[in-house]
């Protein structure tokens, strides 16, 4: 009987790890490297937080299809570092020579931007404006997860400051820039958590009482309120906004989360089985950056490159005026 057990459990799993396995290297429903090189060639994006996990993979992709891509990063020595490992990867996948697309590839440039900093969005705005001529799209990455309750440089709670406030104030001092080169896009990286968000206008920077997991979601929710109100400000401008949620993705944002040095392995065996891989995880952003068939699309939620739908609560519009201006005051851009 016992021999029996034994066999079976084997078996069990076996099975398992060979289904694992499968899932890993063959199932990937989700559409990627399907653009066209040459696609974004003449276009410039700049993608906040480009120096990992969803961030460095999109931007690995629209270099791919020939955009001049602007990696707005807080650690000047991350970013490049990225950077030298993106044009690596880079030559070795198209290396030079007949027949391949290398000549076609965009550049990478790298600027400091730290979202937890109004006067840096300022600093790196006002550089963006001098050096820059145009500006096709703007992708608001960068994002913060359950961090312990930490205040930006302006006063902030950490999450809502990053998440919300800081891409608020960069979007705003770019319009110019986007509307002078539209047709242009904003695309802006939420996430399926902000289900369990609410924007509670007393106390927006938690002083009260802290939840680092109800805070994220709440600037999850404000990212997708934030886009809902911009795209009916940006009716008939040629500007369009639409914001996304990733899956849940094997990137650094899980920095925060304290695990037990004995369980860790499990925990990466579990990501590295169930999550989807950066590349996977970017693709929405790709396509929301680059496909034909969005042009013109603006204020809509997407999936895995297909439009969802919102709970009521990120749909509500006298929430979303509200959220709008109050962050107005909250980044001193009040007209
Ligand atoms: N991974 C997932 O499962 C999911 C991710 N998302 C969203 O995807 C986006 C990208 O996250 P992901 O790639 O997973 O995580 P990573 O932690 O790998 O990347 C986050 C990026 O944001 C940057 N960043 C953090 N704080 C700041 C700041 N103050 N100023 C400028 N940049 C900053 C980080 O810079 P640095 O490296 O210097 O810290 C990093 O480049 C986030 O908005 C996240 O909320 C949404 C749903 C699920
Ligand atoms: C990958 C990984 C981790 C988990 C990260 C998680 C769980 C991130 C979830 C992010 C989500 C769901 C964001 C949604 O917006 C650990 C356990 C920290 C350590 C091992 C590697």
């Amino acid at each position: 009987m016992a021999v029996v057990a034994t066999v079976a459990a084997l078996v069990a799993a076996l099975g398992g790890a060979l289904w694992l396995a499968a899932r890993r290297f063959v199932g990937s429903s989700v559409r990627h490297g399907g653009g066209d090189p040459g696609l974004m060639h003449g276009k410039t994006v700049l993608i906040t937080g480009a120096n990992s996990g969803l961030g460095r993979a999109t931007a690995a992709e629209l270099l791919r299809l020939g955009a001049r891509v602007i990696m707005g990063c807080r650690d000047r020595a991350r970013a490049e570092e990225a950077a030298g490992q993106l044009r690596r990867e880079l030559r070795q996948a198209g290396g030079p020579g007949p027949g391949s697309h290398a000549g076609e590839a965009g550049e990478l440039v790298v600027k400091e931007l730290d979202l937890a900093s109004l006067r840096s969005v300022r600093a790196f705005c006002q550089q963006m404006l001098q050096e820059e001529p145009r500006l096709d799209v703007l992708i608001n990455n960068a994002g913060i997860f359950q961090c312990p309750y930490m205040k930006t440089e302006d006063g902030f709670e950490m999450q809502f400051g990053v998440n919300h406030l800081g891409h608020f104030l960069l979007t705003n001092l770019l319009l110019g820039l986007l509307k002078s080169s539209a047709p242009s896009r904003i695309v802006v990286v939420s996430s399926k958590l902000y289900k369990y968000g609410d924007i509670n206008f007393e106390d927006l920077n938690s002083e009260e009482s802290y939840n680092k997991s109800f805070c994220y979601s709440r600037s999850k929710l404000a990212n997708i309120l934030f886009t809902r109100e911009l795209a009916r400000r940006l009716e008939g401008t040629n500007v369009t906004v639409n914001v996304l949620h990733p899956g849940i993705v094997r990137t650094n944002l899980g920095r925060h989360i304290h695990i037990p040095l004995l369980v860790k392995p499990l925990f990466n065996l579990v990501s590295w089985a169930f999550f989807k891989t950066a590349v996977e995880g970017a693709q929405t952003s790709v396509y929301l950056a680059s496909s034909p068939e969005v042009e013109g699309v603006s204020g809509k939620y997407f999936g895995d490159c297909k439009e969802e739908e919102l709970l009521p609560k990120a749909v509500d519009e006298s929430v979303a005026r509200k959220l709008w201006d109050i962050s107005e005051v909250m980044v001193g851009i009040l007209k």
